[in-house]
């Protein structure tokens, strides 16, 4: 709601903030961080969580402070109405809507604090005896200000750091598929639970019981879809094309930002996911990846890393031990055909070099 709020009255200019990494940040990075961490330390309080984002840029803009705080505050105000304070849980949401409601200098520090609250920037590390989340408050944020596809996505991790529970909130992904009718619904939510399948819903529908299993189907056809990343600051779409060249069957290519590549592939939409980063130094973030990573796997498709390497997701927040991601539907023997096709390119050796070696790859 924060999301889809900000960005009907997103002003591109201001409402932006350019991070030491040159990535944009948006007043929607900061105010979904708030809003998760909010329910995440009102239902578990003692859990860390591995945000993307700190308060640290907001604390100094005022102005930026207010449109934050305003977001909010704008998605929050159809909290009390929702629940009509008859029961505890009602009551408990309405007095957090007064708290919400409250425009003063503390309650805008709260929320600052409840961005910082879900940062281990802010926090410090994390113990290696605790579970922990891990959010990115807006996935794809230049999709996001081209109001193209972005995902609000959550992961639960345990101790040992294997994903637990993944969820992935698509609000421009068409439901129930990208060829659904321009009429069909807009916004797609799935989540997965370790060892209990993955699962499909309107975003804008709140009845749980209506979500259905999210099973990868055989591909039909004959072409194979590939889906990467719109930027090419974030996919190498040369070496993707090469590595297609390589795969011996017709690709159709797919560019879409965020996560919802990850959801694209667990429901069908595409076959694969290919992403061959252009900076070989650059390491994924396990915000970046430890939901989607789990709703394919628990949908019956695979992911590892370009090396072929499971993918790890630790506690750091740095995918330091993977390079790049290839992610496919189940079919005979096509994950370690995609593997080998990026292995046999030209470029390969550069990416190769920068991973440690000695571990085995796991398919
Ligand atoms: N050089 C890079 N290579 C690959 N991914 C990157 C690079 N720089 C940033 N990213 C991250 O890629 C993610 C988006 O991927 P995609 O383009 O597939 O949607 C973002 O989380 C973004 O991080 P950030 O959020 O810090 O910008
Ligand atoms: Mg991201």
């Amino acid at each position: 709601r924060v999301a889809r709020h900000v960005q009907a009255t997103l002003v591109p200019i201001q409402d932006r903030v350019i991070k030491e990494d040159k990535s944009p940040v948006t007043v929607a990075d900061f105010a979904s961080q708030a809003v998760v961490a909010y329910y995440l330390k009102r239902h578990f309080a003692a859990d860390r969580i591995v945000g993307e984002e700190d308060a640290a840029a907001v604390r100094e803009r005022p102005d930026l402070a207010k449109r934050v705080v305003d977001a909010i505050r704008h998605a929050m105000v159809g909290e009390p109405a929702a629940a009509a304070a008859t029961d505890d849980e009602g009551r408990t949401r309405l007095f957090s809507a007064l708290i919400v409601l409250t425009t003063d200098h503390s309650s805008t520090m709260q929320w600052l604090g409840l961005i910082d609250h879900a940062s281990t920037a802010a926090r410090g590390p994390i113990s290696a005896t605790e579970r922990f989340w891990t959010l990115d408050p807006i996935d794809g944020t230049k999709g996001f200000l081209r109001r193209q596809q972005y995902a609000v996505c959550l992961a639960l991790l345990d101790a040992q750091q294997t994903v637990q529970v993944g969820v992935l909130a698509c609000p421009n992904m068409p439901f129930p598929s990208l060829t659904s009718s321009p009429t069909a619904t807009t916004g797609s939510l799935a989540w997965a639970v370790r060892g209990h399948g993955a699962w499909h819903a309107p975003l804008a529908d709140t009845d749980p019981l209506s979500a259905t299993p999210l099973t990868v189907a055989p591909r039909t056809s004959a072409t194979l879809t590939v889906i990467e990343s719109y930027e090419s600051a974030h996919a190498n779409h040369a070496l993707s094309q090469r590595v297609q060249a390589r795969l011996a069957v017709p690709t159709s290519v797919v560019r879409m930002d965020s996560q919802a590549k990850y959801l694209a592939v667990a429901r069908g939409d595409a076959h694969v996911y290919l992403r061959v980063v252009g900076d070989v130094h650059y390491r994924e973030k396990i915000w970046d990846h430890a939901a989607g990573a789990l709703i394919v796997h628990e949908a019956g498709a695979a992911a590892v890393d370009v090396t072929g390497r499971a993918l790890e997701f630790p506690r750091e927040g740095v995918m330091s031990r993977n390079v790049g991601v290839v992610a496919t539907v189940r079919e005979d023997g096509l994950l370690e055909k995609v593997v080998k096709a990026v292995q046999g390119d030209e470029d390969f050796a550069r990416y190769a070099a920068t991973v440690p070696s000695g571990a085995s790859p796991k398919m």
